[in-house]
């Protein structure tokens, strides 16, 4: 009986423990000797515990034992159960033996924690840092600031340079405040986040309050420090570009000879620097969505750009994929897809779930992708002089749509009857051996999963400061591996199942033309007319019911996270 009771126990899935809380108080005669004296006799202390613990659901016991196989288990297939006659062959009850599979199945957990955008070290942000920073930063309230110059003002604020009041002696105007509309919630939250996680990628935030004494109603006050007064923008445009970077980051003007190799090395440099704070921010969760030269700044204390306006940003780590309606993403910069996550994933729910989720949304829909498209357009400015104002990468944008977004193609279309400026920009991105040109059309691809991340293109030998020709063999690896991971697999998937489909024989593998056959039968017959309207308005509805439901939960979840945001942002009455 107390066997069949054994197997039970195990086929459940529990281990000895549970097996010493039921076993009965008399054991049964079939037997073996030794098994009754040690195991089956009245209950130990620790297996009613464990019996305890697991009844109601002990969440730290259930996650210890699983992993390092004592007490309440893992099946006795795979965690170490003893001789089932020779309980003294079993594990001390106190010992730890951490199994294989335990072992195997903590890494993985552990791997899925740390992946990007990071479970545990955003719980670590969230709970911990937040918390502590919000004990020792200091705080500031209207009346602090002397309001300066007005630097910009778009659809959803202004922003002014202004100075500290109570300061006298801190320098004037190092601070840069932005009253910004009710979507400063969102800024504030992203620019909290960025400077916890990579102060040195974005302009660095000091404090941001919800300001409600104004006439205007109330508005959300946001201050950084003044990084300094050009964008790249600003630098682009002017006719000594890229040169008049080159001596901001060197701070002195190199005296060497002027020309493509010099104007490449310049170019890489900020590519570079771009990368990398995209890198640091797609890191921790963040998707910028609004890259474009007006929004990276020339910090003049680290002489570094730094990406700023995270108005749009989404945090993909906690769920909040906010846009406004009226908030549209600039159409020049914009990847073709429009929106990071696929439409047809449902809408974030609350923000533990979220983040538990965060992984497998990351992958699925690789929103990283999106910024990855924006900066590859900055590349191509760079390179191409006579794209460096707004109407000429309009028509760009249209030329490359036009080509189905494939730059190879569009280069095909324009370089024949190309301008000097332009034939100029190609020789730049050829030269090495062309590996610029690999890597801008490597960026900027029609679909996001076949663009490379950050990561990969900083690892990229276009990096690497002799060039191709010169890469020693490790570089090559490198470089053979970028393009193996570039290869569009969805075509090399078809290729092979034509392979298989074309010379399937018995004796060779593949499909013969009866399976193909066989399978042609398996495929839906084509239904009546009728039938198929029929079909396509009951498909119909269901969609516009998903939709419907999905644009509700939206709704809900924005109210839901509004809320939330708020409980952190400080309040200056
Ligand atoms: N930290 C900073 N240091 C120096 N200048 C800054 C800083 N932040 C913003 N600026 C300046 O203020 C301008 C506007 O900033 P920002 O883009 O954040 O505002 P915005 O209201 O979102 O503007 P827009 O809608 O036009 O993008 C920038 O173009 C830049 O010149």
């Amino acid at each position: 009986m107390a066997t069949i009771a054994t197997r039970v126990v195990e086929g459940l899935g529990l281990g000895h423990a549970k097996l010493h809380a039921f076993s009965p108080k008399h054991p049964s005669p079939f037997l073996g000797k030794k098994l009754r004296s040690q195991s089956l006799s009245l209950p130990s202390k620790k297996a009613v515990s464990n019996l305890v613990c697991a009844a109601g659901g002990g969440f730290f016991n259930l996650v210890h034992d699983v992993f390092l196989g004592v007490g309440v288990g893992l099946p006795c297939t795979v965690m170490e159960c003893g001789d089932i006659i020779y309980r003294s062959t079993l594990p001390r009850s106190n010992g730890l033996t951490l199994t294989a599979p335990g072992a195997i199945l903590a890494l993985g957990a552990l791997s899925y924690l740390w992946a990007t955008p990071g479970v545990a070290p955003g719980f670590f942000d969230m709970f911990v840092l937040a918390f502590v920073e919000r004990l020792f930063r200091p705080s500031f309230k209207k009346e602090d600031f002397v309001l300066g110059k007005k630097l910009g003002e778009g659809a959803f604020g202004v922003v002014y340079r202004v100075s500290l009041a109570k300061k006298p002696g801190a320098k004037e105007g190092d601070l840069v405040l932005k009253k910004a509309t009710e979507y400063g919630a969102v800024e504030i939250w992203m620019n909290e986040r960025a400077r916890r996680a990579c102060a040195n990628s974005c302009a660095y935030f000091v404090y941001g309050f919800l300001e409600s004494s104004s006439k205007k109603g109330s508005e959300y006050w946001l201050l950084w420090r003044y990084e300094g007064e050009s964008t790249l923008t600003d630098l682009m445009l002017s006719k000594e570009f890229p040169y008049n970077v080159e001596s901001m980051i060197l701070g002195e003007v190199p005296d060497l000879p002027k020309g493509l190799e010099r104007e490449n090395k310049i170019i890489q440099t900020i590519m570079r620097q771009l990368l990398f704070a995209l890198d640091s921010l797609h890191s921790t969760g963040i998707v910028h969505r609004d890259i474009k030269p007006q929004n990276i700044i020339f910090s003049e204390g680290s002489r570094t750009f730094k990406i700023i306006d995270l108005g749009a940003a989404a945090d993909l780590r906690v769920g909040i994929n906010y846009i406004p309606k009226e908030f549209l993403l600039d159409p020049r910069y914009a990847a073709p897809e429009q929106y990071i996550m696929s439409t047809q994933t449902p809408s974030a729910p609350s923000a533990p779930v979220a983040t538990a989720l965060s992984p497998v949304l990351w992958q699925m829909n690789l929103p990283d992708r999106f910024d990855i498209y924006s900066a590859g357009l900055i590349f191509l400015q760079m390179a191409f002089p006579s794209l460096r104002t707004d109407s000429s990468l309009i028509q760009f944008n249209r030329q490359l749509k036009r080509c189905e977004y494939d730059l190879v193609a569009w280069r095909k279309t324009v370089e024949p009857r190309a301008s000097p400026d332009l034939r100029r920009g190609f020789e730049l991105l050829d030269l090495d051996g062309g590996i610029g040109w690999e890597l801008l059309t490597s960026m900027v691809r029609f679909k996001a999963r076949r663009r490379t991340s950050a990561k990969a293109a900083l690892a990229h030998p276009y990096f690497d400061r002799e060039g191709l020709s010169v890469l020693s063999l490790t570089q090559k690896l490198r470089l053979q591996l970028f393009r193996t991971t570039q290869q569009d697999y969805g075509e090399a998937a078809k290729w092979i199942i034509r392979l298989m489909a074309k010379s399937g024989t018995k004796q060779d593998g593949g499909f013969t033309e009866a399976q193909l056959q066989e399978l042609r039968e398996i495929q839906p017959k084509k239904k009546g007319n009728s039938q198929r309207n029929a079909l396509a308005s009951v498909l119909r509805l269901q969609r516009k019911i998903v939709r419907t439901l999905n644009e509700s939960m939206d709704d809900l979840n924005r109210r839901r996270k509004s809320l939330w945001w708020s409980r952190w942002i400080p309040r200056e009455e």
